[in-house]
């Protein structure tokens, strides 16, 4: 197992109050497990991703432990989190397009990035011009300017930035999102190609785009309000989902492969709920078609059948 997280709780200060933005999330990832991470916006799936790189300053961690290759995070210190960040955890963040700095040149700015981890540029040179070629880039992009590239080519580039030190986790938040979608498709196929060629053990692949999910990842995390719904194999939460919001939202989705022409897909009806504090029991059941009394009672995240796990009393 490459990745633990144990009942992690990272909450938002603001000055009306905390935003309990993870609240209790449990998971874990296998080596080589490319994990998709959906859920409706404002769930906490950036919360989740960022927690495991670099808290802002307003997240606060409240509890829970994430433990990589046997090693505690301390993810609350923001300083001894610097010996593992690039080298042992790496994100390509949701704006990465605009995380390169504009005024140096893309060369430069791989040089200083290694340097400050006290490698030499000379001794990742090679290995940098054939992870480029890797993703249909020409070694040249490394004397230009951010700005003379394309969308997709400053997406590509920041993957090679980030995968360098072959990371042990890397975290992909909504990385094909802004672009179209040929462009989309080869951003995908390149971060699968990092894990097959082992250049990443591991993979959180976080994307409102359930057909890119399905492309590339090994298995589906769906998180509502805060904490996990559902966890399973890919195929299992596309073709039998027991969390009745799972349900709901796959059945929103047009089939994959299926032209749906001018139908209207459903929405799921109802919004979540605040999350300042949440309110107790399962956090769906506003919202659930199922819901029953039981459901007063916040439902334990338990596995249903082995690498399948479901937050809901009607799947167990
Ligand atoms: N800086 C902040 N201060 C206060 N609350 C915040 C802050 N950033 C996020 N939140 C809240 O935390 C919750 C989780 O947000 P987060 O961005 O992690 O969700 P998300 O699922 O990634 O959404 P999206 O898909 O829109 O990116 C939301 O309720 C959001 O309003």
């Amino acid at each position: 197992m490459s990745l633990a997280v144990e009942d992690l709780r990272v909450y938002y200060r603001t000055l009306r109050g905390d935003v309990r933005a993870l609240d209790g999330v449990t998971f874990s990832l296998a080596d080589h497990e490319i994990m998709g991470l959906v859920g409706e916006s404002g769930c906490g799936k950036t919360t989740l991703g960022k927690s495991l790189v670099r808290l802002d300053g307003r997240m606060r961690h409240v509890g829970g432990t994430v433990t990589l290759d046997g090693r505690e995070l301390p993810i609350g210190e923001d300083a001894r989190m610097n010996e593992f960040r690039f080298a042992e955890v790496s994100v390509v963040p949701q704006y990465a397009m605009s995380a390169m700095n504009p005024t140096r040149r893309i060369g430069r700015m791989v040089r200083e990035l290694v340097g400050s981890r006290g490698i030499p540029f000379a001794s990742v040179r090679s290995e940098l011009d054939r992870r480029l070629a890797l993703v249909g880039l020409d070694a040249e992009v490394l004397e230009r300017y951010p700005i003379e590239l394309s969308g997709g080519m400053k997406q590509r580039m920041v993957m090679v930035i980030s995968t360098l030190l072959n990371p042990s986790l890397l975290v992909a938040d909504e990385v094909t999102s802004a672009l179209d979608v040929s462009t989309q498709r080869a951003v995908a196929t390149a971060l699968a190609g990092f894990r097959d060629r082992d250049l990443v053990r591991s993979m959180i692949v976080i994307s409102h785009d359930l057909s890119l999910v399905y492309q590339i990842a090994d298995t589906v995390t769906v998180m509502y309000a805060g904490r996990l719904a559902e966890k399973g194999p890919t195929e299992v939460i596309v073709e039998r989902p027991r969390h009745p919001y799972t349900q709901l939202l796959i059945s929103a989705l047009p089939e994959v492969g299926v032209r749906y022409g001018g139908k209207r897909l459903a929405g799921i009806p109802g919004s979540p709920p605040s999350l300042r504090p949440p309110p107790p029991g399962c956090r769906f059941r506003a919202r659930c078609p199922l819901a029953y009394g039981k459901c007063a009672e916040q439902p334990p995240f338990a596995e249903i059948e082995p690498g399948h796990a479901v937050a809901c009393w009607r799947a167990s």
